[in-house]
C-alpha cells in the first residue's frame, strides 16, 4: 500500500501558506515528518486525516481518493491527535468500548474481545476500569494508540506523541509504534529528531509548507559526512563566530556555547570534526538557530 500525495496546497483565510506545492509518497513501515513549530505539519497530518481540506492537489491511498471520498478514507484511519482529549471519569474499557461502536464494531462480544487485546496490548489491562483522566501522559498515549488500532487501520497517523512523555513512558511508546507498524504506513509528525532517528525508516523534513529534504535517516545524515566542525566558545564570541562561520547550532555545555559549523574544510583553530547528527540535518536545512 503507498500513499501518494500530490501538489497538495492549503493557504488559511489569513493568508499563511501552510502546505505549498507538497508532493510525497509514503510506503508501509514507519515515516517521521520532521519540522520546527509552524513548519506545516499539523495541517498536513489533518488534511491526510480529512478533518480539513485542502485547496488543492491529490491524495492517494491506494486507490482511494481520499479529498474526494474521506468517508472511504476514515474506515481504514487510525489517527492520534496532539491533543487526545479524553471524556471525564469514563475507564480505558468504556473508552475503548465507545469508539469501537463509534468504527461500527456493532457485535458485543467481539467488541469485548478486541477492547481485551487492544489494553493488553498497550499494557493498560491492569489499569482498565481506572478513569482516564487521572492516567499520566504517557498512560494517555498508549490509549490513543490503542484506539487509533481499532478496526484494523492501512494508515495510521500520529501527531506530536512524545512531547511531553518521560523517557521510560516514551520508550514504551516507541516499542508500541514499532510493533504496530507491520503491514500498515504510519506517519510519525515531530520536531523531536531523535524520535525519528530511532523509530523511521524513512523521513522527511517539513520547512514553511514545503519538504525540503527526504530519504532514510541514515542517507541524509550521510550526506553531512566531513562536513559538521564543533567549538567551545565563549558567549560574547557568539555574534563574531555566527557572522564568519555558517552556525547550524550552538548549545550550552556547562555555561558556554558548543557550535556546530558547516564547512568543507577546517573553518578556523580549534574546531573539531564530528560525525554528523540528523539534528545537524534538520538545523543545516531549516537555517533556525
Ligand atoms: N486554522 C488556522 N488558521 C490560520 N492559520 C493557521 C491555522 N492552523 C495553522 N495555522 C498556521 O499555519 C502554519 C502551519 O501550522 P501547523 O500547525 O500546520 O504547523 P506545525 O508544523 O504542526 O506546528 P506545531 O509543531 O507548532 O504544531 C502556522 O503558521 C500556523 O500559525
Amino acid at each position: 500500500m503507498k500513499l501518494v500525495i500530490q501538489d497538495l496546497c492549503k493557504t488559511y483565510a489569513n493568508g499563511v501558506k501552510a502546505l505549498d506545492h507538497l508532493s510525497l509518497e509514503v510506503s508501509n513501515g514507519m515515516f517521521g515528518l520532521l519540522g520546527a513549530n509552524g513548519a506545516g505539519k499539523s495541517s498536513l497530518m489533518r488534511t491526510l486525516a480529512t478533518l480539513q481540506e485542502a485547496d488543492s492537489g491529490s491524495v492517494f491511498l491506494g486507490e482511494i481518493d481520499i479529498l474526494k471520498y474521506p468517508t472511504e478514507l476514515r474506515k481504514v484511519l487510525g489517527y492520534l491527535p496532539q491533543e487526545f482529549g479524553v471524556y471525564p471519569k469514563i475507564t480505558a474499557k468504556q473508552l475503548l468500548d465507545h469508539l469501537a461502536i463509534l468504527k461500527g464494531i456493532s457485535h458485543k462480544k467481539e467488541r469485548a474481545e478486541l477492547v481485551r487485546y487492544l489494553l493488553h496490548k498497550v499494557n493498560l489491562y491492569d489499569k482498565r476500569n481506572k478513569a482516564v483522566k487521572g492516567f499520566s501522559g504517557g498512560m494517555k498515549q498508549r490509549i490513543g494508540i490503542a484506539q487509533a488500532l481499532i478496526g484494523n487501520p492501512k494508515l495510521i497517523i500520529v501527531d506530536e506523541p512524545t512531547a511531553g512523555l518521560d523517557p521510560g513512558e516514551r520508550n514504551r511508546f516507541h516499542n508500541l509504534l514499532a510493533d504496530a507498524a507491520e503491514d500498515v504506513i504510519i506517519i510519525l509528525s515531530t520536531h523531536i529528531v531523535e524520535d525519528v532517528r530511532e523509530l523511521c525508516q524513512h523521513m522527511a523534513i517539513m520547512n514553511k509548507g514545503k519538504l525540503i529534504c527526504q530519504g532514510k535517516p541514515q542517507s541524509v545524515i550521510d550526506e553531512l559526512e566531513d562536513k559538521v566542525w564543533q567549538k567551545l566558545i565563549e558567549r560574547n564570541e557568539l555574534e563574531t563566530y555566527t557572522n564568519m562561520y555558517k552556525v547550524i547550532s550552538n548549545k550550552m555545555v556547562g555555561g558556554k556555547p558548543l557550535i556546530h559549523v558547516l564547512s568543507d574544510q577546517i573553518p578556523g583553530e580549534g574546531f573539531l570534526q564530528v560525525s554528523p547528527t540528523l539534528e545537524d540535518v534538520f538545523f543545516a536545512k531549516t537555517n533556525i538557530i
